[in-house]
């Protein structure tokens, strides 16, 4: 059977099938080691459930979504990305998947270059090209979803992501994906709440999966925060960052909100 995963990645290969046609890769790889080095997204994750700054808030540049469609305009990804970071943002996510998400590149680089705290390049990570692309771009982390690669690639992918000098956050969905993050040896692990496969979300999946993470990574709750009340939920549930979307690209105030969630999550060590 098809998943919505599956079809995702065909397009994502699609596309960069035409990117690879314009640029090869040796000149991509000069481009990566051009650019600046990459910031330590390990050590701005780190910490967030157990010291009294709270829960670290991962703030996404998104502007579509394959269940929702359009969520916000987004004319200006740098400016989003510094009103994140005023509001105590610890990581940028950027997007940068064309089809679903109408994200680019071009988008990672302007927020690179807008803010001075780590960035995610978030997009389907199938091909070595995009690790390339993500250092040519300014990427600190990267995104590898389980769900969307086998063991052996994954191994290379993380391998390779180390190479570059970025931090790779490992995304699971399901215990057994979790189990394989495991053995991956992944030091940054994501429970993504929506199942990419049926794009459901289930907020009450994190605290499922949370007692099988082990206690020595960094552990991220991915998706379906609409406010501080799940903020505070992933918190009590030993999440030492949260993954935000569509509830900041749709708030007025992008700074105030992502204030507001790191205060959230401050009543669970209260408590
Ligand atoms: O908009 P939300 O529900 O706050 O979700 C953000 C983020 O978790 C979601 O965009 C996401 C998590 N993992 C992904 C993998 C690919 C694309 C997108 C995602």
């Amino acid at each position: 059977m098809t998943t919505v995963l599956d079809s995702i990645i065909e397009g994502v290969r699609e596309d960069l099938a035409q990117r690879q046609a314009q640029v090869p890769l040796d000149q991509l790889i000069q481009q990566a080691q051009a650019a600046a080095p990459a910031l330590d997204a390990y050590a701005a994750l780190a910490g967030g459930r157990d010291d009294a700054q709270g829960v670290r808030v991962i703030a996404e540049v998104k502007r579509s979504s394959p269940s929702k469609g359009a969520l916000a305009e987004i004319p200006d990804p740098a400016a989003l990305a510094s009103a994140y970071q005023a509001g105590g943002a610890s990581v940028i996510s950027v997007l940068t998947e064309q089809r679903r998400f109408r994200g680019s590149l071009d988008d990672l680089a302007a927020v690179r270059a807008a803010v001075d705290i780590p960035v995610l390049r978030k997009d389907f990570m199938v091909d070595e090209y995009q690790f390339y692309e993500a250092r040519a771009y300014g990427a600190d982390l990267v995104l590898l979803i389980v769900a969307a690669l086998d063991d052996v690639q994954l191994k290379s992918f993380l391998q390779l992501t180390h190479d570059l000098g970025m931090n790779a956050l490992v995304e699971a969905h399901t215990e057994d994906e979790i189990e394989r993050a495991k053995a991956l040896g992944a030091k940054i692990v994501g429970v993504n709440v929506r199942n990419l496969k049926t794009l459901e979300v289930d907020v009450a999946h994190y605290s499922a999966m949370a007692r099988h993470l082990p206690q020595d990574v960094i552990r991220i709750a991915e998706s379906g925060v609409d406010g501080p009340g799940v903020v505070l939920d992933y918190a009590r549930q030993g999440a030492d960052a949260v993954l935000v979307g569509e509830a900041l690209v749709k708030h007025g105030d992008p700074t105030t909100a992502v204030r507001d969630f790191r205060q959230a999550s401050l009543a669970a060590d209260a408590d």
